[in-house]
């Protein structure tokens, strides 16, 4: 196991096991990358939606990222749910004091159902002090929409939504084009220069829970290995489509995706 790749999730616990910290394990796990993790929230949570969310103290999200990255060390990281802005600032901190540099940032804002994951507030501060720090963030067109103020609706908006961004300090971003009104998905990453655009067809169904921590996490776990930016969002795209696919069909709303995908590169 010499030469073992390592991620880092720094997130919120989804006590349903299909979004959060526990699908950033499952996905490094089954791409062989070893994992390590700093919860930043508790969430109680099954797939019918979000009934609590319980903040750790700053502190103790610190203290797991100085554990975790003194020792274990890491070749690339991710950050989900980080709920308010005390966490983003330390968060920040710690990324820069070890030098970080593959972080994946996946804006978390609101689950599903509706919860909020980010308060309204934190948002100052994830542009401030989080997104300067990103090799790539992986926003949802509400997110995006959220973030830019911008009516996102079609591939061209999220262009300019994505150029918008990346004047926000990330070196690159990649819209995620899940909630798109179309049969006809696409995901478009954007380099500050170029855009690369990976088409695919909806899949129906309603276990899509956890699908962008899910695609976060595979693209952390290939930026871990070494894998170029390009082609570890090929691979992130091919299993997060694969896991949906294959989705276990599991509680009354909407279930998780299959973390055990299998695709051909592997
Ligand atoms: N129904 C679906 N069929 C196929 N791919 C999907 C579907 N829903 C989401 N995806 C893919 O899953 C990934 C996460 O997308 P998205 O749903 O936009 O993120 P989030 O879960 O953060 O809202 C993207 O690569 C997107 O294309
Ligand atoms: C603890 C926690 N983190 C993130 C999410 C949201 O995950 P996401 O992948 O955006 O999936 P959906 O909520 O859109 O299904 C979460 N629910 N819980």
């Amino acid at each position: 196991m010499a030469g073992l790749a390592k991620a880092m999730t720094i997130a919120g616990s989804d006590s349903g096991g299909g979004a959060g910290i526990q699908a950033d394990l499952k996905t490094f796990h089954q791409l062989g990358v070893y994992g390590t993790s700093a919860i930043t929230a508790i969430t109680a949570q099954n797939t019918k939606g979000v009934a609590g969310v319980y903040p750790l103290p700053t502190e103790a999200v610190s203290q797991q990222m100085n554990e975790v990255l003194s020792d274990i060390g890491t070749d690339a990281a991710k950050t989900g749910m980080l709920f308010h802005a005390e966490i983003i600032e330390e968060v920040a901190k710690q990324i820069r004091h070890f030098e970080v540099t593959k972080l994946v940032i996946d804006p978390v804002m609101i689950a599903k159902g509706g919860a909020k994951l980010l308060q309204d507030e934190a948002i100052t501060a994830l542009r401030n002090h989080l997104l300067p720090l990103a090799e790539v963030i992986t926003p949802n067109l509400p997110e995006a929409a959220y973030m830019t103020g911008l009516l996102i609706e079609t591939p061209e908006q999220m262009r300019e939504a994505a150029k918008v961004i990346h004047q926000m300090g990330p070196r690159h971003v990649m819209m995620k084009g899940g909630h798109l009104q179309d049969d006809a998905i696409v995901d478009i990453l954007f380099d500050g220069r170029d855009f690369y655009e990976f088409a695919h067809k909806r899949i129906h169904t309603r276990h899509t829970h956890g699908t962008g921590c899910t695609f976060s996490a595979a693209l952390t776990a290939e930026l871990a290995k070494g894998t170029s930016l390009v082609h570890a969002v090929e691979r992130a795209n091919r299993f997060i489509i694969e896991a949906i696919k294959t989705a276990p069909q599991i509680g009354g709303g909407h279930g998780p995706t299959n973390h055990w995908a299998v695709i051909d590169y592997m």
